[in-house]
């Protein structure tokens, strides 16, 4: 049986990609982590100059694959932060929508993660997951993934990152971080991994049976 689309939203290191990717496995369907997309623009803004042009970051926007993006090296807190100044252009976003609709439309189904997917990329997904967790928790959580690459982050940096990257994806008028009417929502904040993972599945199961 196809798994259809499954839509994971959800503020910064609240676990989505994570959950996504082991949803993805279970399943047996393709998974991409739609934030990629956004920092793959801004990392190339940033390499060009900055991020003021607006129309360069169209630009990078329309010239991006899904394929070959380098998630280790964009993976980084000021890629995170320049991502989310990108994603706040109507122009970015429209340019980005067709990749990740032609993702979804794969046959037997995807797992997309990002903040858009459940309301503006697949409105019509089959199960779609509002993943959140505190602000505290997301930081530590993010703060010891940070630490255990080498980077150097302090827990107070983090949660203001956390804090400044959440308000201004929900804040903005274009395709804001919400949820969906439709959503589930998964609040991990008293969750470990597994036990996380174990809740998504039966949140999908249960939606997948109504
Ligand atoms: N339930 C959990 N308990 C503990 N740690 C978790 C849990 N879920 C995810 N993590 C860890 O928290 C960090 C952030 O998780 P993840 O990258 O999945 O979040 P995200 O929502 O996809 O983040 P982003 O929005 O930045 O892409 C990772 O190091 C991950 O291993
Ligand atoms: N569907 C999405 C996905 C991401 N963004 C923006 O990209 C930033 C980085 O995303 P991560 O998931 O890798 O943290 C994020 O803060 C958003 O601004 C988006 O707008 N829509």
């Amino acid at each position: 049986m196809s798994a259809g689309v499954i839509a994971i939203d959800g503020p910064a290191a609240s676990g989505k990609g994570t959950l996504a990717r082991r949803i993805a496995a279970a399943f047996g369907v393709p998974h991409l982590d739609t934030g990629l997309l956004y920092r793959a623009v801004a990392a190339r803004c940033l390499a060009a100059g900055g991020l003021d042009d607006e129309a360069a970051s169209i630009a990078a926007a329309r010239a991006l694959e899904v394929t070959g993006l380098d998630a280790e090296a964009l993976r980084s807190a000021e890629i995170g932060a320049a991502a989310s100044v990108v994603a706040a252009r109507p122009g970015v976003r429209a340019a980005l929508m067709d990749l990740q609709r032609r993702f979804a439309a794969q046959p037997g189904g995807a797992v997309l993660d990002g903040r858009d997917i459940g309301t503006v990329i697949c409105p019509d997904a089959a199960a779609k997951l509002f993943v959140t967790a505190t602000p505290e928790v997301r930081a530590r959580r993010r703060l010891n993934e940070l630490l255990g690459r080498g980077a150097p982050a302090t827990y107070d940096a983090v949660l203001a990152d956390i804090r400044t990257r959440d308000a201004r994806d929900s804040g903005r008028a274009a395709a804001p971080l919400l949820q969906a009417p439709d959503a589930l929502r998964l609040d991990t904040t008293d969750l470990d991994i597994e036990a996380a993972f174990a809740a998504a599945m039966a949140l999908i199961a249960g939606k997948r049976r109504a």
